[in-house]
């Protein structure tokens, strides 16, 4: 095959479709019976006036509805069925080369305000992107069909749960929204007039219409070179166009649960965060939970599954991406996982590294840009210890292990129902939603960052989720490896004014108090001269989950240090690893230069939030400063 095979069009998977005649218009809304909400009637017509389809089909979730679109979308070669006995119900997709990762340039918060989206944000003002927006759906869905997906965000009905409607022509995009949410009639029917909702847009933007208005064929992976992914937080919109990858289609995920979602917690007194939520039980049996917030592909999906080194201790998963957290009555900080999937980073994840994860992708997953082996199966770097001697790449190339690139995309990734997850926590049906112990911060740091710390106070916390910089990884476009600020792993997902959402943090934490969960900050990938890791990772990171729990009991020692707490000689567990002294010493090195050096970067980063800045940062920083200089 050649790489233009990739964007080869597809026969339309209808035999009754005939290209080169003229494309009808649908405008029947064909909405079920129990759907008697106005508002969203109105909102569904006008989407359908405005984007042309040719059909409209309402999403009910069903196995039925699952298997007949999976299957027309095989017939129509968007998806390659994986050998049904190695991975069942399982099927790959290849996406265009140019759509294969988050596009944080094209994404866009339009308040009505510029200081309100804040510094770190591209903001547009609402009505002129309106209007453009306008221009480019306008007959964006010409002979395709609308989907209407209704999911919701969290258990039915839960007091920390959302419900939301997205209007898609990708049905690649459904079959992952009906792995990632829970979508379908079950969710619709939670909206009555009462009930708030989130509307988003979303089209690839290549209609099936040619200049004057004739059929034209279909690709495997409809896109268009010009993208927007747009926010309107006040009136809780969301507008995709142009890409059919991950977070820019799947809207319930970063644009819904964290940028909409952030905003809504502004509003309403609760955090959408980019974190994942583990439960901990000890020797002696006591229950632990763990949000953890690390900026893409940085280990959340492989901490939320890790299986723990340290004998006796237990870990389960309740969420890998997203935590929706918001003080209960008690005054203890709740959290649920909005998700009901993993959309899960593939390469490096293998049998030694994340296990759990090999064991949930054993079939019913979308594989989108992994490589294919020639039994029908899936393969990707790190999957494996023996790399297969042939494969087709993820561009549907031929591959050999000499061929000199790899044969899965970077970012390459696996949908799968979080229920197939064998460490699944039963807490994850819980809508009320788990008590947080701790919250740990991290990112990926070869130099500087200590292995773990613990922060002097909420505050001191806060600081430490405002300063977290990491290298730059393939989730989203951009060069890989460089250094950048990525506060609280919400950079590119802070649907608002960066230090209006410190200020946020700090208010709730003063509303908690004592009650409020204790905050740490880890970095696995401290690198050695040679440029290897120092700390093994993975399984083994449950030394740091255990010496965090014992922090939250008062039980372990710790250590003022510049930076923060951090472990006592002997407190942290490292028997049995092969660790020398000088290793360990190097993994919680604070080189006092470097780190001023680094305060001086920070200054300089907060200064762009002007007076919006909480002064109490301003005072952490004076702080550090003056410890680091003692
Ligand atoms: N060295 C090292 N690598 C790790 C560790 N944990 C995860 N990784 C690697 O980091 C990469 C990304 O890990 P994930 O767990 O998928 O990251 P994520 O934060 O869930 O990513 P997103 O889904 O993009 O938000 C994978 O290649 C992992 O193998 C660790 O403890 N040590
Ligand atoms: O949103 C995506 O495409 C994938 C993801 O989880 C992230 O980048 O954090
Ligand atoms: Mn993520």
């Amino acid at each position: 095959m050649t790489m233009t095979d990739v964007n080869k069009t597809v026969s339309n998977a209808d035999s009754s479709v005939t290209l080169g005649q003229k494309v009808p218009v649908t405008t029947r809304l064909n909405a079920p019976e129990f759907v008697t909400n106005r508002a969203l009637l109105r909102w569904i017509s006008d989407i359908v006036v405005l984007t042309k389809p040719e059909n409209i089909h309402w999403c009910d979730g069903s196995d039925a509805e699952w298997t007949a679109l999976t299957a027309e979308l095989v017939t129509g070669g968007v998806l390659i069925p994986l050998n049904s006995e190695l991975r069942p119900g399982s099927f790959l997709a290849r996406s265009d080369p140019d759509d294969v990762a988050r596009v944080e340039d094209r994404t866009f918060i339009c308040s009505v305000n510029e200081a309100d989206a804040g510094p770190t944000n591209n903001w547009r003002d609402p009505d002129s992107m309106n209007a453009e927006l306008k221009v480019l759906f306008d007959g964006s869905m010409r002979g395709r069909t609308l989907y209407v997906v209704p999911f919701s965000m969290g258990p039915f009905g839960g007091p920390i749960s959302q419900v939301g409607i997205q209007i898609t022509d990708s049905p690649y995009a459904v079959l992952n929204m009906r792995i990632m949410t829970r979508m379908g009639f079950d969710a619709l029917a939670q909206i009555d007039d009462k009930t708030p909702w989130v509307p988003a847009v979303h089209s690839v933007g290549q209609p099936l219409v040619d200049e004057s208005g004739l059929r034209i064929a279909d690709s495997a992976w409809p896109s268009n070179s010009t993208k927007y992914i747009c926010h309107f937080p006040e009136t809780r919109e969301i507008w995709s166009y142009g890409s059919g990858y991950g977070g820019n289609a799947l809207l319930s995920k970063k644009c819904f649960a964290l940028r909409i979602g952030s905003y809504m917690g502004l509003q309403e007194g609760w955090l959408a965060e980019h974190m994942l939520i583990l439960k901990l039980t000890s020797p002696e049996g006591k229950a632990y939970h763990v949000a953890a917030a690390f900026p893409s592909a940085c280990g959340k999906t492989n901490l939320a599954m890790l299986r723990p080194t340290v004998p006796g201790w237990k870990a389960e998963t309740i969420g890998d991406d997203i935590a929706w957290l918001r003080p209960d009555a008690d005054g203890r900080l709740r959290a649920i996982n909005p998700e009901a999937g993993f959309f899960g980073v593939a390469p490096g994840t293998g049998e030694i590294t994340n296990p759990v994860a090999m064991s949930t992708v054993w079939g019913n997953t979308i594989f989108t840009n992994v490589a294919l082996t020639d039994d029908n199966d899936v393969w990707w770097e790190g999957m494996t210890e023996k790399t297969p001697s042939h494969l087709i790449d993820w561009r549907g190339e031929d591959w050999t292990p000499d061929s000199g690139r790899p044969a899965a995309h970077p970012n390459s990734r696996f949908t799968v129902p979080i229920q197939q997850c064998p460490t699944l926590a039963d807490d994850w049906f819980e809508s009320a939603g788990v008590p947080l112990d701790a919250i740990i911060f991290g990112g990926r740091r070869a130099t500087n960052v200590p292995l773990v710390a613990e922060a002097f106070s909420w505050q001191h916390g806060v600081f430490i989720g405002a300063t977290v910089s990491s290298e730059k990884t393939a989730a989203a476009e951009g060069t890989v490896g460089e250094l950048r600020r990525d506060p609280f792993a919400m950079l590119p997902f802070c649907g608002y004014n960066m230090a209006d959402y410190w200020g946020h943090w700090l208010a709730l934490g003063e509303k908690m108090g004592a009650n409020a969960p204790k905050i740490f900050q880890v970095n696995w990938f401290r690198k050695d001269d040679d440029g290897s890791f120092m700390w093994p990772g993975f399984g083994e990171n449950s030394r740091v989950l255990e010496w965090i729990a014992r922090r939250v009991d008062d039980e372990a020692h710790a250590t003022i240090g510049a930076v923060g707490l951090v472990p006592s000689q002997g407190s942290l567990n490292v028997e049995g690893l092969d660790l020398n002294d000088e290793v360990l010493g190097k993994l919680f090195e604070v080189n006092e230069k470097l780190w001023l050096d680094e305060c001086d970067l920070t200054e300089e980063f907060f200064d762009q939030f002007g007076d919006r800045l909480p002064s109490e940062l301003t005072t952490e920083l004076a702080d550090l400063r003056g410890r680091l200089s003692a």
